[in-house]
């Protein structure tokens, strides 16, 4: 592994959500949302289908402006999209399919006048870090699926950013490229040490990654509802007892809020809705 391209890239910022409030017209998607993270933390947020986990990434980005509330990112107030903050999206069709993966990542940089051999040094090491020297002179198209999540990943980290948010970002891929995902992007943050907010709805992902899970209540007006210290070593096993502990403790409560969107919606048939399918258990 070649040495960090510069020091900026092993610091992640701290983030202030504070007393958000997120409408879509008069539809109240988000509402008094407080939650502070720690420079370098990892941090998922866990919620039911549509309560708005999405939105609140959103307002952090700087692609949503909240209704009222203010999200601040290393003590500045975020009003635009920026590029110190880098997103990943669930699909890797985000990255430009007629360039290859080393001009994606280097796109960024390429963008903002960074030097010829400055750039070159930034593809080396991220493509590196995230296992895709060998294909850095491939297009997208000529990728699989988690390879493509790599290069996205890649082209991310190549603009240095101090917060990494990921939306769903394994949610495409098959359990098997998954779980490999999984394992390493908890490898790349600890090498890359910035701060990562992460949404997903699996419990066991959120388990393997975080270093706390924030639930959300069902929406419309989701609130953050409780955060959980997953105070475990690293690698994570799922079957670890109390890795399992926590796990039905997430099961419940996020079962809690299913229940309610059901029953909001008429759908509920008394039966224990609690996530299926994650790791199954
Ligand atoms: N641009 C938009 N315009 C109107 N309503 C929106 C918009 N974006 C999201 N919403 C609504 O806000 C609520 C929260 O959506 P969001 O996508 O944040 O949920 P989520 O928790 O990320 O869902 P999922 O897990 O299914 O991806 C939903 O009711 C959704 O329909």
């Amino acid at each position: 592994m070649t040495a960090a391209p510069s020091a900026r890239s092993a610091s992640g910022s701290e983030v202030r959500v504070d007393e958000v409030d997120i409408a879509f017209g008069d539809f109240p998607a988000v509402s008094g949302a407080s939650l502070d993270i720690r420079a370098g933390e990892f941090v998922c947020l866990l919620g039911p289908s549509g309560c708005g986990k999405s939105t609140l990434l959103n307002a952090i980005a700087g692609f949503v402006a909240p209704a009222a509330g203010r999200v601040l990112v290393g003590g500045r107030p975020v009003t635009k999209p920026d590029v110190s903050r880098g997103v990943v999206f669930q699909s890797g069709e985000a990255l430009f399919p007629w360039l290859t993966v080393r001009q994606n990542v280097v796109f960024g940089p390429k963008m903002r006048k960074v030097p010829k051999a400055r750039r070159a040094a930034l593809a080396d090491h991220y493509l590196a870090m995230v296992g895709l020297s060998h294909s850095a002179d491939r297009l997208p198209g000529e990728l699989s699926g988690g390879m493509r999540q790599r290069a996205q990943l890649a082209r991310v980290l190549a603009n240095e950013p101090t917060l990494i948010l990921m939306d769903e970002p394994f949610g495409a891929l098959d359990a098997q490229t998954r779980q490999v995902m999984q394992v390493e992007l908890d490898r790349i943050w600890r090498e890359a040490g910035q701060t990562i907010v992460f949404v997903t709805h699996d419990i066991g992902e959120a388990l393997l990654l975080a270093d706390r899970v924030v639930t959300m209540t069902a929406g419309p007006s989701a609130r953050i509802k409780e955060i959980y210290e997953v105070a475990l070593p690293r690698p994570r096993e799922l079957t670890d007892p109390d890795c399992a502990r926590l796990y039905r403790l997430l099961r419940d409560d996020i079962g809690a809020e299913v229940t309610k969107t059901l029953r909001a919606q008429g759908l509920d048939d008394g039966h224990d809705p609690a996530i299926g399918g994650d790791h199954g258990r």
